[in-house]
């Protein structure tokens, strides 16, 4: 930075030496001015290279550092509420942008810096030769130092308002280009509309962004004007005031630079100062996502997940999502007694996931308590409650990984243990299906990535499993979590088919024997075995008991079963029945 700021000044001085040498006559200390300009044009060729690969070097290491701060701060939000708060996505996709940002503040700093020098260099010489001038140019960059701090703040609220825009463009972008979307979107001939809805978020976020641009092409526009307007006055009232013959050639040649120069480096500066403004601002949502904290309210004393021996309770709990939603959960109270399995059944929405969702202390209830072994959950560390629990959820994650990396998502310490990951898939039922792949529990279970052999030509690289098959796996990835205090299983057998659904639940039976589960299932045969049945209706608690007691009370649970089991006649099931 020094070497680069000092350098158009000294050539600015040699440049007047030489020619005030060559008036007088031209002496041998010319050679060496001469060379010495030369070897100044070897720095000046140099310094901008070294500059270069230093400012990378710096934006790589600050923009790591930075990235890893934002997602271990994202990480460490134990609830869902922030994911689901479009603005706080914003958030997080803007200081994502942003974790650029300190390096191009450092960037900015070291060009702005050299400015600042070469600067404070060509106004020592203008102050030699006309120091009115100094004062005139000065007075001058006042206003566009002004103007671009308020263009930089402009910039960076026109970002943060064009934010749903862009985000919806992208998701519309996203439907266009995912294999899932691709299926419906080609079905039903959806592509130019979700294109047309694309293009026109797109045309929303460009319409703001051309305001901006416009407003700063005046005002930019305007203030150079002025600058040069500034530059050539002073010049031609320097160059009149001279007629007397006051000023040499050296003199008139090093006035012309140093007003340039002057003018180029307070530009300089001031873009600097602006746009170093902007990114600070952009910077700012870094620095927001960092200072947000804790998304649910974390109690004063932090319990460990105490081993269930007694067993989980809800007392009289109520949840909504968000407080202008209606109640999701009314006042419910259960029990669910150490080694004992709960299901839970109702109609679509009743709430069911919800509760279980509570439990996992993804949000808190809105009233009420939830107790593990008579402990308020609210008391109890997230992740050391999370450990004491194995889940399988609805609404499993598919992940563009290997099978068996599939599995030991479930229990990273099993990542390297092939004869855990075995078990859990022989227990989930998936084992044969893996064994067949190209590559075995090896195989890459994704079309989107080829793994780091690069044989982008094999055609079984990535494998795409089938929906139950997936179901299958996520089932496998919540049993490789053995001895677990809690087992809870979503809707596990959804999409199996019934040969894997008997096998499955057998198998689930045998695990769940002893241990303590919740399941929740709309197949009301495979919940008949539990040793409680909780009806739920619109968030709340309308039948409990065995099988037996709900089919005695015949209710809705009594009404649901045989409307499920009409489906099956007995004539159809008998040996020997065909199709007619
Ligand atoms: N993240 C969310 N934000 C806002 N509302 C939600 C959210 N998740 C669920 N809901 C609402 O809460 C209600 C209960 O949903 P929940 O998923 O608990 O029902 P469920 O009984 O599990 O239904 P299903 O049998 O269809 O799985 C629904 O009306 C749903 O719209």
């Amino acid at each position: 930075m020094l070497a680069g700021a000092a350098a158009p000044i000294g050539a600015a001085w040699l440049t007047r030496a030489a020619l005030d040498n060559l008036a007088a006559g031209g002496t041998s200390t010319l050679v060496w001015i001469v060379v010495f300009l030369a070897a100044l044009g070897m720095v000046v060729a140099f310094v901008p290279q070294a500059e270069e690969y230093l400012r990378t070097e710096v934006a790589r290491r600050s923009g790591l550092r930075a990235t890893d701060r934002l997602y271990q701060a994202v990480s460490a939000f134990t609830g869902l509420r922030r994911f689901e708060d479009p603005h706080f996505i914003d958030r997080v996709r803007l200081a994502d942008q942003g974790t650029a940002a300190p390096a191009q503040i450092v960037g900015r700093v070291v060009t702005g810096g050299r400015a600042a020098l070469t600067l404070t260099g060509f106004m020592i010489s203008l102050a030699v030769l006309s120091p009115p001038m100094v004062a005139v140019v000065l007075a001058a960059a006042v206003p566009t130092l002004v103007a671009e701090l308020f263009l930089s703040r402009r910039r960076a609220s026109m970002l943060w308002k064009i934010g749903p825009a862009e985000r919806r463009a992208f998701f519309y972008s996203h439907l266009l280009t995912n294999s899932q979307a691709a299926k419906e979107s080609r079905l039903y001939g959806t592509g130019a509309f979700l294109r047309g809805r694309m293009l026109a978020e797109r045309r929303t976020a460009d319409a703001a962004h051309r305001r901006t641009d416009r407003r700063e092409l005046f005002t930019q526009g305007g203030l150079a004007l002025m600058g040069a307007l500034v530059a050539g006055g002073g010049l031609v009232a320097v160059v009149l005031g001279s007629k007397g013959g006051t000023l040499t050639p050296g003199d008139l040649s090093l006035f012309i630079v140093a007003v340039a120069g002057v003018q180029n480096a307070l530009t300089t500066l001031i873009t600097d100062i602006a746009y170093a403004h902007q990114q600070l601002l952009a910077f700012d949502h870094h620095c927001a996502v960092m200072r947000a904290g804790p998304d649910a309210p974390v109690a004063e004393a932090s319990h460990p997940a105490p081993p269930l021996r007694k067993g989980i309770e809800f007392r009289d709990v109520w949840f909504r999502y968000r407080d202008d939603h209606p109640w999701v959960v009314r006042g419910v109270d259960l029990h669910i007694p150490h080694g004992t399995s709960m299901a839970l059944v109702g109609r679509n929405g009743a709430g069911k996931s919800t509760l279980v969702k509570l439990l996992c202390r993804f949000y808190e209830p809105t009233r009420g308590t939830i107790y593990w072994d008579g402990v308020d959950i609210r008391t109890i560390d997230p992740e050391r409650l999370r450990d004491r629990i194995a889940a399988v959820f609805q609404d499993f994650m598919q992940y563009d990984l290997t099978a068996a990396e599939n599995i030991a998502l479930g229990d990273l310490t099993a990542l390297d243990d092939p004869f855990r990951i075995e078990d859990a898939a022989m227990n989930a039922g998936i084992h044969r299906t893996l064994t067949r792949l190209p590559r075995g529990y090896d195989t890459l279970l994704s079309t989107l990535f080829v793994d780091e052999a690069g044989e982008e030509s094999d055609p079984e690289m990535g494998v795409v499993l089938s929906g139950g098959q997936w179901q299958r796996l996520a089932l496998a990835r919540a049993l490789i979590r053995t001895g677990r205090d809690l087992v809870i299983l979503d809707e596990p057998c959804a999409g199996l088919d019934a040969e894997a659904e008997y096998e499955v639940h057998a198998q689930l039976r045998r695990r769940r024997a002893g241990g303590t589960s919740l399941l929740i299932s709309h197949r009301l045969g495979t919940v008949r075995d539990a040793d409680e049945i909780v009806v739920l209706e619109r968030g709340e608690v309308v039948e409990r008991g065995d099988h037996r007691d709900l089919m005695a009370l015949n209710g809705t649970y009594a009404g649901l079963f045989r409307l499920q089991a009409e489906n099956y006649h007995l004539d159809d099931v008998r040996p020997g029945a065909g199709i007619q």
